[in-house]
């Protein structure tokens, strides 16, 4: 349904997307996740043929994305989508399924499920004066007017309350279980986790990790085992400076001490070493990373190279750079999505 190779955007000499490949199946949500700046935007852009690829090519629903009938299959939904404030929700909606020239009963229809899905009140309100929340569902729909198959949107739930937040999201697993293709990206990795069969992770505009969110925190993340005991583990008692690193510093949480390692045989030296003084473990239990801990363990830290960063299979992600912020201009003149798109 979506085939990007080889994508690619420069301004100037500036690389925002560095040559991108990667599918999305049919009925498939797929999360783009990364850092500001990371390239996420200028992707959803191309993929929705808002800006052109300085080089390689996004097809969508069989067309490339810069063809225009490729449009009336795609609904895109911007990171900021300033409505009309002074239509209604109705009115504003009934606008755009003109624009796209869906036959008025048929839009009358598919706009009064769309609202009536969202929970949307106030439909006769302008727009101008409903909440954040309201708008974004507005904008939501608008999305839908067209009945495309492939939905692209940019960071759907980001800055709505928690129980705005869950309906967009339960929306966007609805739009699955209806056969559409949703591409979205988001800061929030909750959000991601909770919906996405697939994810990439983006940073300074290239892929640094792919598959399932539970793929990914298999090869990229590390369990680890917090163990309770009733003394501290004193390191140095005739503890090696290996059991040190291994074992690191207890903490005490209430009327225990907590100490987190990164295997079993560790566990089972804390359990040598707190029986030596006399004490017991009294509970183990084991954490798995979220998709969270992964992002801030290969994004978090600064990537080989200001541009070299080549795909993480894991092994360089201790690998440091002495160049990291600094992505360049943050001029953001070219096609920003405006009505009508
Ligand atoms: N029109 C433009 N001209 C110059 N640079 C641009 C333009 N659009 C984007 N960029 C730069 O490309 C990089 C990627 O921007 P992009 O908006 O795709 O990032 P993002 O991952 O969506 O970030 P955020 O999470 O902050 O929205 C940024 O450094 C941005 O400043």
């Amino acid at each position: 349904m979506i085939e990007v190779a080889g994508l690619e955007k420069t301004y100037g000499g500036f690389s925002a997307v560095v040559d991108s490949t990667f599918s999305v199946e049919d009925g498939e949500v797929f999360g783009i996740v990364g850092p500001n700046g990371a390239g996420k935007t200028t992707t959803l852009k191309m993929l929705s043929g808002l800006i052109e690829p300085t080089s390689g090519e996004a097809r969508v629903a069989g067309y490339d994305s810069t063809e225009s009938a490729m449009r009336h299959h795609l609904g895109f939904l911007p990171e900021e989508s300033p409505l009309y404030e002074e239509m209604t929700a109705t009115s504003y909606l009934q606008f755009f399924a003109d624009l796209y020239e869906v036959p008025r009963s048929v839009a009358d229809e598919r706009i009064e499920r769309a609202l009536d899905r969202l929970d949307l009140d106030h439909r006769d309100r302008r727009l101008g004066d409903v909440s954040k929340g309201m708008k974004r569902k507005v904008a939501i729909a608008r999305s839908l007017v067209n009945d495309p198959d492939v939905l692209v949107y940019d960071e759907p739930a980001s800055g709505l309350d928690p129980v705005t937040t869950n309906s967009v999201l339960e929306f966007t697993r609805e739009l699955r279980e209806a056969g559409k293709t949703v591409v979205f990206s988001a800061h929030n990795l909750y959000h991601v986790e909770s919906v996405c069969d697939r994810v990439v992770i983006m940073n300074e505009g290239r892929i640094v990790a792919r598959g399932t969110v539970d793929g990914i925190r298999e090869r990229h993340g590390e369990t680890t085992y917090h163990v309770y005991t009733d003394v501290p583990p004193e390191v140095g008692s005739g503890a090696t400076a290996v059991d040190a690193n291994a074992i690191g510093d207890a903490e005490e949480v209430g009327d225990r001490y907590r100490t987190v390692v990164p295997s079993m045989d560790a566990v089972e030296r804390v359990r040598e070493i707190v029986s030596d003084a006399g004490g017991t473990v009294v509970d183990i239990r084991t954490r798995e990373p979220s998709l969270e801990d992964v992002f801030l363990d290969i994004v978090g830290r600064p990537m080989p190279g200001r541009r070299g960063g080549a795909e993480s299979d894991g092994a360089d992600r201790d690998a440091a750079s002495p160049e990291g912020g600094d992505r360049g201009p943050d001029d953001r003149t070219e096609a920003a999505p405006s009505e009508g798109t």
